[in-house]
């Protein structure tokens, strides 16, 4: 008889504790799970998911424009939101019903509540029911920030956006970041009047800021209205229902929709874990060490709740090599080096590895390598978009240390060539493959 309830309670089944839970289970760990929304987490129910098939639906405004050159006439096709709005829901749906089975078939007891901390080995559901647990797993995720500004209550986030009533004419945008850059194509394709709007003067700063200039200048060129240097000082509702944004210096903004995408906070607030002794850093984050373990010996975390790397796939080995290590008798850790992360934005920008500005601060010989082409079928649609590519190269050993891809489908191209920065390949060893004709992916491979 074991002297706790479970030998695992996870909090939070998002992508982290969905795969710790399921993993730790397949070891023969008995294993509980708490989620207080809906099963699936920020990335099924309201983020990835969801935002790639919107950015799919609305692709289709340029496709079928372009189409027209490729002969095909399409007068007559409109566009119709709460079609695409309520397929990617029933979409969402299906996968959450996949995600549920997941625990039935391995066996997770699943509690639909919230669960706080209440000490090193103990949970409490929000109905009063007291667990305890051998290991606590805290993947609790990150929540939208809101600023501490008059009026920021009339915005919403990325929660809410999947679920609009309808299309606003006019919206503002205030971030510089993924969700800002994403979403401000997804709205613009779809015939929304987009601003964006942003406190600096850079965006997407980790990415490399030359193929941002890209993505800024093509924007731009879609009539998104990108606005740097905005000190975004308060929001009211007018009259008409419309809201009025007081950008001092740099002016007002009227608009009909206001979404703040300035950044996820960690989800650990009133959640027990100071109380249990769980250290947290200045901005909320569960401190962990390479382990994933906290500071109670007990208690482990995963996922953006610790603010190591936003993303997925990264929550998921995490959570992976939690479980593995606790209870497979296999311990690791994660190689958080050359991570390729994309922005779903319209064209999508992709990178692995180091941006040329880091490169030059790390590196005592650096090489760049360029490619500013357009796409075949850009030049048959009449397109006047131009897509770069560029490769980093550290001139002392001639390996890729980073790519950096602004275009169509660039995430589909970086994922494949990825695998060639993080095993360390040569420039030469890009020069010895044979291009695959035509490609935009081939310019990978006659850079000069
Ligand atoms: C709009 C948007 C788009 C995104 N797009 C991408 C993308 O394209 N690619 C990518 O890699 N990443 C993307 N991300 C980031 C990605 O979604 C997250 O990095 C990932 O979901 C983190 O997983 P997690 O397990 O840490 O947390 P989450 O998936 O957020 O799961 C945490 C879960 O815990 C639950 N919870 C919280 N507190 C409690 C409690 N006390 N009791 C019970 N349950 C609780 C929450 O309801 C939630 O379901 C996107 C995020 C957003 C917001
Ligand atoms: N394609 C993807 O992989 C993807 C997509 C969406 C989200 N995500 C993940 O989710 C996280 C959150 O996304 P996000 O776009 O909200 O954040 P972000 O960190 O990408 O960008 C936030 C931006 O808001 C700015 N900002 C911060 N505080 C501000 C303030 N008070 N006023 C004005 N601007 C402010 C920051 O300078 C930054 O440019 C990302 O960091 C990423 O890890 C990933």
């Amino acid at each position: 008889m074991s002297d706790y309830d479970f030998d695992l309670f996870v909090i939070g089944a998002g992508s982290g504790g969905v795969r710790a839970a399921r993993i730790a289970a397949s070891h023969g760990a008995t294993v509980a799970v708490a989620e207080e929304y809906r099963v699936g987490g920020t990335c099924v129910i309201r983020g990835c998911v969801p935002k790639k098939l919107l950015v799919y639906g609305s692709h289709f405004a340029e496709d079928l424009a372009d189409a027209k050159r490729f002969g095909w006439n399409t007068d007559g096709a409109h566009f119709d939101w709460s079609t695409l709005r309520d397929n990617v829901a029933a979409e969402v749906d299906r996968l959450e019903g996949l995600y549920g089975e997941i625990f039935v078939s391995n066996g997770v007891e699943i509690f639909h509540e919230r669960a706080v901390v209440t000490g090193p080995n103990n949970v409490r559901l929000a109905n009063g029911r007291d667990i305890s647990a051998r290991y606590i797993l805290i993947a609790t995720g990150a929540w939208p920030s809101i600023p501490d500004v008059p009026g920021a209550d009339l915005g919403i986030t990325s929660n809410e956006v999947f679920h609009l009533p309808e299309l606003p004419k006019r919206a503002v945008i205030a971030g510089a970041g993924y969700i800002a850059n994403e979403f401000a194509g997804i709205f613009n394709e779809l015939g929304v009047d987009v601003t964006l709007v942003t406190r600096g003067d850079k965006m997407l700063r980790s990415y490399d800021q030359e193929i941002v200039e890209k993505l800024i200048g093509i924007s731009r060129e879609k009539g998104i209205d990108i606005r740097m240097n905005f000190p975004f000082k308060s929001a009211v509702k007018q009259g008409d229902g419309s809201i009025l944004i007081d950008g001092g210096d740099a002016g007002m903004v009227e608009t009909d929709l206001l979404m703040w995408a300035i950044g996820r906070s960690p989800n650990s607030n009133n959640l027990g874990l100071e109380t249990a002794g769980v250290a947290l850093d200045n901005n909320g984050a569960v401190i962990v060490g390479s382990d994933n373990r906290t500071s109670v010996p007990s208690i482990y975390a995963v996922g953006d709740v610790t603010n190591r790397v936003q993303l997925t796939p990264v929550a998921i080995r995490e959570g992976h090599a939690f479980a593995d290590s606790v209870f497979g008798n296999a311990p690791r850790t994660i190689d958080y080096n050359c991570i390729p992360t994309a922005v779903f934005s319209n064209p999508p920008i992709a990178s692995v590895g180091m941006t040329e500005e880091q490169a030059n601060a790390t590196l005592s010989q650096v090489k760049v390598y360029r490619s500013d082409f357009r796409a075949m079928k850009n030049v048959l649609a009449g397109r006047n978009e131009r897509a770069l590519y560029k490769m980093i190269v550290d001139g002392s050993t001639d390996k890729v240390v980073g790519l950096h891809l602004i275009g169509p489908e660039s995430g589909e191209i970086l994922q494949a060539a990825a695998i060639a920065v993080k095993a360390g390949l040569t420039k030469q060893a890009f020069d010895d493959t044979v291009a695959l004709h035509p490609s935009m992916s081939e310019e990978l491979v006659l850079m000069k």
